[in-house]
C-alpha cells in the first residue's frame, strides 16, 4: 500500500449511510428513509450544488461529542487501511452551529478521535463561502477559544458566484493568528478564482485547482512557485466536473510539473477513499507506479509539518 498524506478530506463527507442511520436513531432525528439502498440511490449528483444539498441535509444527525468521535474514528480507521500517514482534516463549524450544536462538542469529539489514532493529524476550519465573509469572521471569532485545536482555515461550499476576494479580511485575521490558509478554487470556478485565492487570500495550497489548466500563464506560475494542488479525481467525476475519469487533467498536471496530490474529498459520497482514488487512476487513467510515487511524495511535501517528518514519510515510499 502506497503511503500518502490526505490533505483534502471533509470529515462530514465521511458520513457513510450506515452511520447516518445509526446516528439518526441514536438522536431521534428523522430521515426520509432508513433503507440503505434508497439512501445510496440519492448519491447520484449532477453538480457541486446537488451534492451539497444532500450533504447539508444529512448533517443534523451529528449532535454530540460522541457522534463526532464516532464519525472521525471511522474515517481514521479506514484511512489507516488506505495507507494514510498524515491527514489534514477539514470541518465545517458553521453547519453545526446552525444545527444548534456547540463548537465545544465538535472540537471535543473530533479531537478525541484524533488523539486516539496512530495517524498524524491536524484540523483545518473551513468557512462556507455561500454564507459570506461576515459569517466567516464571526465563526473565526467563535473558534478562537479553541485556537490550539486547529492549524489553519479553508474555504468551501458553493464556489461559483462566491469568489475569494470578499474573504480577504478574515484570511488576514487568520494569518495574524498564525493559522495556515488554504481555499477551494478552480473546482467549478474558473482560473480567476485560483489566482485570487493566491493573490488576495494568500493561500499556501489550492484545493482542487483543476480549472487552472485552462490558463497557461497560471499553470506556469503554479509550476514555478510549486503551489500544492489537492486534486480529488473521483469527486470530480461524481460531481461531473469531468465526464469520465479518462478525461481527467491529472496526467496533464503531472506532465506540467505541478505539485499535485490525490485526495478523496467526501469519500462516503463520491465512491471511495484515497486508496480507491489511486486504484482508479491506475486502472482507468494508466497512471504509472512512478507517477503514483510522485503523487505520494508531493502529498508529503505539501503537509503543514517540519521537513524532518516529511523526509521520514517520503523515505517509506521507495523503501
Ligand atoms: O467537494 C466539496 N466542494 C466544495 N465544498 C465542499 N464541502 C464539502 N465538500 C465539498
Ligand atoms: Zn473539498
Amino acid at each position: 500500500m502506497l503511503p500518502t498524506a490526505e490533505l483534502h478530506i471533509h470529515i462530514e463527507g465521511t458520513l457513510e449511510p450506515e452511520m447516518l442511520v445509526e446516528l439518526a436513531a441514536r438522536n431521534g432525528v428523522g430521515l426520509p428513509t432508513s433503507d440503505l439502498d434508497e439512501l445510496r440511490a440519492k448519491y447520484d449528483f449532477t453538480d457541486l450544488q446537488s451534492f451539497l444539498d444532500l450533504y447539508y441535509a444529512n448533517l443534523p444527525v451529528l449532535r454530540t461529542d460522541q457522534d463526532f468521535y464516532d464519525l472521525t474514528s471511522a474515517y481514521l480507521a479506514r484511512a489507516e487501511r488506505a495507507g494514510v500517514r498524515r491527514a489534514e482534516i477539514f470541518f465545517d463549524p458553521q453547519v453545526h452551529l446552525n444545527n444548534d450544536v456547540p463548537l465545544g462538542a465538535v472540537f471535543e469529539g473530533i479531537g478525541g478521535a484524533l488523539r486516539d489514532s496512530p495517524i498524524s493529524t491536524d484540523l483545518i476550519l473551513c468557512f462556507l463561502r455561500d454564507l459570506g465573509p461576515d459569517a466567516a469572521a464571526e465563526t473565526l471569532r467563535k473558534a478562537m477559544p479553541y485556537r490550539e485545536r486547529f492549524i489553519g482555515v479553508g474555504l468551501d461550499s458553493a464556489e461559483v458566484g462566491h469568489p475569494p476576494a470578499p474573504f480577504a479580511e478574515v484570511y488576514q485575521r487568520a494569518a495574524a493568528e498564525g493559522l495556515h490558509r488554504v481555499a477551494h478554487a478552480g473546482e467549478e470556478g474558473g482560473p480567476d478564482y485560483v489566482r485570487d485565492a493566491l493573490d488576495v487570500l494568500g493561500v499556501e495550497r489550492i484545493d482542487h485547482g483543476i480549472r487552472a489548466m485552462e490558463d497557461p500563464e497560471l499553470v506556469a506560475r503554479l509550476r514555478d512557485e510549486q503551489i500544492p494542488l489537492t486534486v480529488c479525481p473521483l469527486s470530480n467525476v461524481a460531481l461531473r466536473t469531468v465526464d469520465k475519469l479518462s478525461d481527467h487533467v491529472l496526467p496533464a498536471m503531472l506532465d506540467e510539473g505541478l505539485a499535485v496530490c490525490v485526495n478523496s474529498d467526501d469519500p462516503a459520497y463520491f465512491g471511495g477513499y484515497v486508496d480507491d482514488n489511486f486504484a482508479a487512476l491506475r486502472s482507468e487513467l494508466g497512471i504509472t507506479e512512478e507517477q503514483l510515487a510522485t503523487l505520494a511524495r508531493n502529498s508529503f511535501d505539501a503537509c503543514f509539518v517540519d521537513d524532518e517528518r516529511k523526509s521520514a514519510w517520503k523515505a517509506e515510499i521507495d523503501g
